[in-house]
């Protein structure tokens, strides 16, 4: 039994699943991964379902109906690592945006360093990200300056997918009421740990644009982002 888990969210991966399973597999550290797949018209389950001859009790599958957002495929995730005994549990993207090498740094910042919630982060250290255009690049890095400035939280990468959460922040995190189903989930999640008190560190990481596949990005993913947080930082006011 591995105490972490990598869960990797995917909808048409079909190029990218069996290389990014076998580079976690390949890692000295003893990964586990659940795959959520929102029922990719591209067949992404079944290259998994295969791959799971060969990585009996380490490689597991969520399956969902249909696309259903980011933030929903997460949630399921969290549910299904909370129900079983792993204690750090990532959230990471199938398409090497996110290099598994560096899941060993996440892991060591919560394991041994003392952070509750470690975020791979591309705004710590200038901008370090590799082959975004430059729109795309404006867009995220506006985006978490404008989070940091609507919601004082010292989190420089706020929409960052790549992360490793200690069980028991996904524990005290109401997960029923996580609101937000697009990247704004990822601007959520941190802003209610960090709401409760938990310790969060970005950890330097070089962010690369996929090579293969479509990212998922779209216009209602970003006005979701856009108002949600003011929405969030209203209702803190009145919450904890
Ligand atoms: N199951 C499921 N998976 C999804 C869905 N939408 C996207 N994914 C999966 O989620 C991962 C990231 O999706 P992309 O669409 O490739 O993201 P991106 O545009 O590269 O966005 C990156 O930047 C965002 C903003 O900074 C980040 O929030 C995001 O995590 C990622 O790093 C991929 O593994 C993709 O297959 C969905 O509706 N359902």
């Amino acid at each position: 039994m591995s105490d972490t888990l990598v869960i990797i969210p995917t909808y048409n991966e079909i190029e990218n699943i069996e290389p990014i399973i076998r580079l976690v597999f390949s890692q000295e550290k003893a990964f586990h991964i659940l795959v959520v797949d929102d029922n990719s018209p591209d067949q992404t389950a079944e290259k998994v379902k295969a791959l799971q001859t060969e990585f009996a009790d380490q490689l597991f599958l969520l399956e969902r109906d249909k696309k259903n957002g980011l933030g929903l495929a997460y949630i399921a995730g969290f549910k299904w690592a909370l129900e079983k005994s792993y204690r750090f549990i990532f959230e990471m993207d199938a398409d090497f945006s996110h290099n598994p090498n560096d899941l060993i740094k996440l892991y060591n910042a919560c394991a041994i360093d003392g952070a509750d919630v470690s975020v791979g982060s591309r705004y710590v250290k200038g901008i370090t990200v590799v082959n975004w255009p430059m729109s795309r690049i404006i867009l995220s890095y506006g985006a978490s300056r404008y989070v940091r400035f609507i919601t004082r939280m010292k989190v420089k990468d706020s929409t960052a997918g790549f992360i490793c959460y200690k069980r028991e922040v996904l524990e005290a995190i109401d997960l029923s009421k996580i609101k937000f189903v697009g990247y704004a989930f990822q601007i959520e999640m941190k802003f209610k740990a960090y709401k409760k008190g938990f310790k969060i560190v970005e950890i330097p990481v070089i962010f690369k644009d996929r090579i293969r596949g479509k990212s998922k990005m779209s216009g209602s993913i970003i006005s979701e982002a856009i108002f949600g947080v003011i929405s969030l930082k209203l209702k803190s006011l009145f919450t904890k």
